[in-house]
């Protein structure tokens, strides 16, 4: 799950970039990048990093101009290496930049077809780099030296012809301004807003409303499933419908995990879930045991906080924060292999063994995917004296993979493919395990945006709501980025392979 932004402002927008980024960095930890543009040129920024390691004051510095977008990375296709970082450039036409979060479906197809058919070339095996090209593509086709809205939707309403899958993008055409769409589905979240000075209305567009408030902007709405929003670099803003079917069908898996809680997202606000996904959970357990014996509920921190906070509120027993989190360690779920996030779930959750001494313990995560924090969990629980550990998860289990942009490729990575929970109980070491019902999930994110017609679930339910998603993709997709396979190739990890990026076409420079 990437995390884009773009800003046209009324001054320098380097800084309002970083901090926008840093704001998004829990939805990308591989990598950052921002690219700005002054007098008809860019000015270009990536590599692989936190945000606050791959922008010195050197190269902000050199971020000059009042228009630029920026990008966080979770790669979902293609390798880890800087030059698949992304923002992405093509010199023709104009010269255009694009951050993309989501995954292409076509991606495949699509290369060949511009390799083939447009004479286009793509030098990396990122799907965002595929969308790039055919957005230049449909650009270049109608023939233009000056833009007008118009190309540009045209060019919108022909990617959403010819891409598949998930995106939310924002473009930036060199002269020219920003523009920003979501899919037909709108299964990527992007939202746009305002911030008013002396100089005149400034424009930004992101993944989620948290990057607006933190900069100062308002939240006008979201970007509608479908729709382009174009940006000129004066701050005239123009907004169409580019789809001929547009349906809204987010991504579920945001509200559970992914989204910051401070975030509002298609208008549901995120904390707000997760409160519900807390309370529903506690039905559940006075559902399947009225006369229940837990002595205390306990998050695994971070995201899990706000669910447990509320089960134990609706349970009536004590909330207790028995983990620590080290707040230097990132999000485990988005590193890349399996080796560093074992090594990491140790080295960020820490027991204090005085809230689990005799107590049966009600452990809550947001959700169980690999089964490598609760894993670890249960058996810190054990050590540190608990007399009984149950554990509960605020999503259903997990049990199909994702193609949309959360990097969940290989069922046979998913602790809950092909089990009963009474078998992953038991792999897990717990002595109860508890999951959130689908139907209850779904009502703890619905009735609040009659737009929203349904939600992504697939992870869930194994159906893929662009349609073309078939056991011949999966088995690709698999073969190509389970962890085993990802690392042989050589490109998988930033981690340990820092050396990919640097005979590369972008060539990274410190
Ligand atoms: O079953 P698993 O494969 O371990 O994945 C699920 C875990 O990963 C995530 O935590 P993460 O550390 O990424 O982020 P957080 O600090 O926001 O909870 C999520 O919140 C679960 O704790
Ligand atoms: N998580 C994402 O949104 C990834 C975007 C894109 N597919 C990439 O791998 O870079
Ligand atoms: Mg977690």
């Amino acid at each position: 799950m990437c995390g884009i932004v773009g800003i046209v402002s009324t001054s320098n927008v380097n800084q309002s970039l970083y901090d926008a980024l840093t704001v998004l960095q829990h939805r990308g930890q591989d990598a950052a990048g921002i690219v700005t543009f002054q007098d008809e040129r860019f000015f270009l920024r990536k590599d692989n990093g936190l945000v606050r390691d791959v922008f010195r004051t050197r190269h902000m510095r050199r971020l000059v101009g009042n228009v630029g977008i920026g990008h966080v990375r979770y790669p979902t296709a293609g390798s880890s290496s800087s030059s698949e970082a992304q923002p992405f450039y093509v010199n023709s036409p104009y010269g255009i930049t694009l951050a993309h979060n989501g995954n292409l479906t076509n991606a495949e197809d699509l290369s060949n077809d511009l390799f083939r058919t447009d004479l286009r070339h793509i030098n990396t095996n990122s799907d965002s780099e595929v969308l790039l090209n055919v957005f230049a593509h449909e650009l270049q086709k109608l023939g233009k030296l000056d833009p007008t809205k118009e190309e540009i939707f045209s060019a919108v309403r022909a990617v959403h012809k010819r891409c598949r899958g998930a995106y939310a993008v924002i473009a930036m055409i060199t002269g020219y301004g920003i523009v920003g769409f979501r899919d037909p589905n709108g299964i990527r979240p992007a939202c746009y807003g305002v911030r008013k000075t002396e100089d005149g209305e400034e424009y930004m567009i992101a993944s989620e409303s948290v990057a607006l408030s933190a900069a100062g902007f308002k939240l006008v709405r979201d970007i509608a499933p479908g729709e382009a929003v174009y940006i000129e670099t004066d701050g005239t803003l123009y907004a169409q419908q580019c789809a001929e079917d547009p349906h809204l069908y987010p991504c579920v898996f945001e509200h559970v995990y992914f989204a910051r809680p401070d975030s509002i997202i298609d208008q549901v606000s995120v904390y707000k879930a997760r409160l519900r996904m807390g309370e529903t959970l506690a039905e559940k357990v006075l559902r399947e045991r009225p006369d229940h014996d837990i002595d205390v509920v306990m998050p695994i921190p971070d995201t899990s906080r706000t669910s447990a906070m509320q089960m134990a509120h609706r349970l009536g027993v004590k909330f207790r924060e028995g983990f620590i989190k080290n707040r230097y360690i990132g999000r485990t779920f988005i590193m890349p292999g399996q080796k560093m996030r074992k090594k990491s779930v140790r080295q960020k959750l820490n027991p204090i063994d005085l809230e689990f001494r005799g107590k049966n313990v009600m452990l809550v995560d947001d959700s169980i995917v690999r089964g490598t924090t609760c894993k670890e969990i249960v058996q810190m629980a054990r050590d540190a004296g608990a007399r009984k550990v149950y554990f509960a998860s605020a999503a259903p289990p997990v049990r199909y993979p994702n193609v949309y942009g959360i990097d969940m490729p290989s069922v046979n990575e998913l602790i809950a493919h092909d089990r009963s929970v009474d078998e992953i109980g038991q792999l897990i070491g717990a002595d109860w395990l508890l999951y959130q019902d689908l139907e209850d999930l779904i009502t703890c994110v619905s009735d609040v945006n009659p737009d929203i017609e349904g939600w992504e679930c697939s992870v869930f339910t194994g159906n893929y709501i662009t349609g073309d998603v078939n056991a011949a993709y999966l088995n690709k997709l698999e073969a190509a980025r389970n962890d085993e396979n990802r690392f042989q190739a050589g490109g998988g990890d930033s981690s340990d392979s820092s050396d990919n990026g640097i005979i590369d076409l972008y060539n990274d420079e410190d």
